[in-house]
């Protein structure tokens, strides 16, 4: 099929390329310049592993074209995706600005009939006004061609987004009438052979259904912080209490790990619009703004941590590890390591941070002589007091603890993601403070600092 993908974000790189990938020629558009002459000379301008090879790959195939003209983009389109942002406006609404935008851009420039698929995450009622808004915009321009709009959110994961994409869980599409359904089907048909993974329904369901989903992840590991601090003050370990609940089938093991907080581009939004959408239609969301709360305080438990310990953090410096809000990923938008460097530095604190992979994202929205954004994890602990670990790289989970015991003025490590062996650091010479990790290891290993 002939497709077009306006937004060459995260989403639409993604969905662009792997569609690509299975025989579809897909010109992506984006109205950011230097965005699409990076990706014309084959340089991707986001990391996300395995996508350059699949670019690259189409790119040469000749299935894969990017441009900053909308009518090159969606000439000979069957299928137009929208997959532009949808950030947060001021009252924690979710902005369909851009897509109202783009759509009506790409509409425009038509030559047949379309289908056009909404892949950005809109509160419910969005569709309705882009198909509204584009009938309108049809029937002024008198065109021949007829768009239909349907809604398909997308549920990747950032850093194993190919891997989602090309093996979804589910693909949820939510369309007006059975003829997009069934070239929705059409085109989602590789993804679909062995076990029919797509759920239709109408597009207000479909809508919602993204929603719905960010905000019970959301909600799990918010109960898993809440529980770990609970944890720590009753001497339990929420390691060891995850381990035991998510046993469990109905509950599960994944997405059960306390930490500092949930961060991205995404669960943070949508719980606020989801939140906004609620209060508006007069039915508020008692659970989600406890969701958020607990949230927000948890951003601060590596702060409050190091300064429980150090005292006065005025002269002290710091190493971090991990910037991205998450692994395998350069997103740092809503990163938990923003708000804890930012803490850090405004106490007066020193900052040496490594990230494989975020720093020059850190370096362009903190600009400050007391962060030293440095080459490798070693590097960041040089004369360093102690040591935060923010983001579970994998590079990060076997460190020689004995070195750091030698390194590190004031011996400790806070695991802000428990990925380590509390008794094994302990016996390496470090203090050890990770998160709901029971109050009796954080009061032994609790000593006075001298400055
Ligand atoms: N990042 C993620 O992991 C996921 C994001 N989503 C949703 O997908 C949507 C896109 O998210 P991301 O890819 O992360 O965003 P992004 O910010 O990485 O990319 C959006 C792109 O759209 C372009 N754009 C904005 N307005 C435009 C317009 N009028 N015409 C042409 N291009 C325009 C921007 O220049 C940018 O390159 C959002 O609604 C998000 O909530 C859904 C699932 C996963
Ligand atoms: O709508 C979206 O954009 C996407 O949002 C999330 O994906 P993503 O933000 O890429 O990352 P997650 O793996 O969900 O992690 C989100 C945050 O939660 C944190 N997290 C995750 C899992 C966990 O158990 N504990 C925990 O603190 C992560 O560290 C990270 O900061 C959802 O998982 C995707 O399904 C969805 O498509």
């Amino acid at each position: 099929m002939n497709l077009a993908v306006i937004g060459v974000g995260y989403v639409g790189l993604v969905t662009g390329a792997c569609l690509a990938d299975v025989g579809n020629h897909v010109s992506c558009m984006d109205r950011d310049a230097g965005k699409i002459a990076r990706l014309e000379r084959g340089d991707i301008p986001i990391f996300e592993p395995g996508l350059d090879e699949v670019v690259r790959r189409n790119a040469t195939g000749g299935r894969l074209t990017f441009t900053t003209d909308m009518a090159r983009a969606v000439c000979d389109a069957d299928i137009i995706f929208i997959a532009v942002g949808t950030p947060p406006a001021e009252d924690g609404s979710a902005d369909v600005g851009r897509v109202l935008e783009a759509a009506m851009e790409a509409v425009r420039y038509i030559d047949r009939d379309v289908v056009l698929v909404v892949k950005s995450t809109v509160p419910v009622g969005t569709c309705d006004r882009v198909r509204d808004a584009v009938q309108a915009l049809l029937r002024t321009m008198r065109s021949p061609w007829k768009v239909t709009v349907a809604s398909n959110p997308e549920f990747l994961k950032e850093g194993s987004a190919i891997d989602d994409f090309q093996r979804p869980d589910r693909i949820v599409v939510g369309t007006y009438d059975t003829a997009s359904l069934t070239l929705l089907r059409a085109l989602y048909s590789p993804y679909n052979r062995n076990h029919d993974r797509l759920i239709a329904m109408d597009v207000r369901s479909s809508e919602f259904t993204k929603y719905a989903a960010n905000a019970m992840l959301a909600t799990r590991i918010s109960l898993m912080n809440e529980l770990a601090r609970l944890a720590e003050k009753v001497g339990a370990d929420i390691e060891e209490v995850r381990r035991g609940a998510g046993a469990d089938p109905r509950i599960g093991h994944h997405f059960l790990y306390a930490g500092v907080g949930y961060g991205g581009s995404c669960l943070p939004k949508d719980v606020s619009a989801l939140s906004r959408l609620a209060a508006d239609n007069d039915e508020p969301l008692d659970l989600l703004a406890g969701v958020q709360r607990v949230n927000e305080r948890q951003k601060h438990l590596l702060f409050e941590k190091v300064g429980k310990v150090l005292g006065d953090l005025s002269g002290r410096t710091i190493a971090v590890w991990g910037l991205a809000f998450k692994p395998n990923t350069d997103d740092i938008r809503d990163a938990p390591s923003l708000v804890l460097i930012r803490e850090l530095l405004a106490a007066g604190a020193r900052v040496r941070a490594y990230d494989p992979v975020a720093a020059p994202g850190v370096a362009a929205v903190i600009k400050d002589p007391d962060l030293a954004l440095v080459g490798s994890a070693r590097d960041a602990c040089l004369g360093a007091d102690v040591l935060v670990v923010v983001t579970e790289w994998r590079e990060f989970k076997s460190p020689d603890f004995r070195w750091l015991a030698k390194t590190l003025n004031q011996p400790a490590i806070f695991d802000g993601r428990n990925i380590y062996d509390a008794n094994y650091v302990q016996e390496c010479g470090l203090r050890y403070f990770g998160v709901g990790r029971g109050e009796t290891v954080i009061e032994a290993a609790v000593v006075p600092v001298t400055a």
